[in-house]
């Protein structure tokens, strides 16, 4: 039926880092079509809150705590989380962000950036935020020959954004790897997406686009004058696409694609 296309009734979504901002948002969205939805994140206390929030909704969900860089939690996440709401077959890695000990200051020098600080952003973003559940949820997504992954790249991905250059650096990572991994799986049932949202105020990013006052920073002036659309996205924007990529009815031939959602920041360069 066309008018079922974007129905997720009978699937089991798990949403790593739906204890923030945009992948909260994307656990909304997902319960809103009939998913059950596990919330998987470290922080109990706000994984709680988007349960309830869920659920104030109509939707069903739980929460189960993990950490997205520590593969013995994940594996003991998935099996908890298939015990109580069947195994997972819509995946959201949206665990991830820029960190500021990897930030460059405005004109400081790219020779001195602390390799720590780069390989904790690596390692957040690429190994925690897309490698090791792509692998731990994917292994069981390949047996049942069924799955949708969406990965959260970034527009640094696509090109390198001044000052975060690690951060960057891991997004396009993060988008050849969903292309890779497209690939591997196609034949396996298993579709495997980026989803790249441009500007959107969330704890990670806080501080480079806010200041204390919450004024706009220069930077965060500059990404506003750049975005057609004159304004930062808000995370529920990020809904359709979400449940587009995850849908099996919807997006049943789409696989190795990086969605953007930018109030068109990408389509243009001044
Ligand atoms: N906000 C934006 O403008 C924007 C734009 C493009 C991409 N992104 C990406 O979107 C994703 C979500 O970030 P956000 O902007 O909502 O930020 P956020 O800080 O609100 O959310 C990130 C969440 O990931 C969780 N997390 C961090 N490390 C974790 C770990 N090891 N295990 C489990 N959970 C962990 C955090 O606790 C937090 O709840 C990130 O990958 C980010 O890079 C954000
Ligand atoms: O200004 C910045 O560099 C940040 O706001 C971005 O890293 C942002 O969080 C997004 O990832 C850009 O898509």
């Amino acid at each position: 039926m066309l008018s079922d296309l974007f129905q997720l009734d009978g699937e089991t979504a798990v949403v790593i880092g739906a204890t923030g901002a945009l992948g909260g948002a994307m656990a909304n969205a997902l319960a809103a079509y009939g998913a059950r939805v596990a919330v998987v994140g470290r922080s109990e206390e706000r994984g709680r809150q988007r349960v309830q929030a869920i659920e104030a909704g109509g939707g069903t969900a739980i929460f189960q705590s993990a950490d997205a860089l520590d593969a013995n939690s994940l594996r003991t996440a998935r099996d908890a989380i298939a015990a109580q709401l069947g195994p997972a077959s819509i995946l959201v890695n949206a665990a991830g962000g820029n960190r500021p000990d990897a930030t460059l200051p405005p004109g400081s020098d790219f020779c001195k950036l602390p390799v720590e600080a780069w390989q904790n952003v690596f390692d957040l973003n690429l190994v925690g935020g897309a490698l090791l559940p792509c692998q731990i949820f994917g292994e069981t997504m390949v047996v049942a020959g069924r799955g949708s992954i969406i990965n959260i790249a970034s527009m640094a991905g696509m090109t390198p954004l001044s000052r975060v250059v690690a951060y960057s650096a891991a997004k396009a990572a993060v988008i050849n790897l969903t292309q890779f991994l497209a690939r591997e799986w196609a034949s396996r049932g298993v579709r495997v997406n980026a989803l790249s949202p441009g500007f959107f105020p969330a704890e990670q990013n806080r501080g480079l686009l806010f200041k204390e006052d919450g004024g706009y920073t220069e930077r965060g002036g500059q990404i506003i004058g750049h975005t057609p659309m004159a304004r930062f996205g808000e995370s529920h924007e990020l809904a359709g696409a979400t449940v587009w990529l995850a849908s099996h009815r919807a997006a049943s031939f789409v696989t190795g694609q990086n969605i953007v959602v930018d109030g068109g920041f990408s389509a243009t360069t001044i």
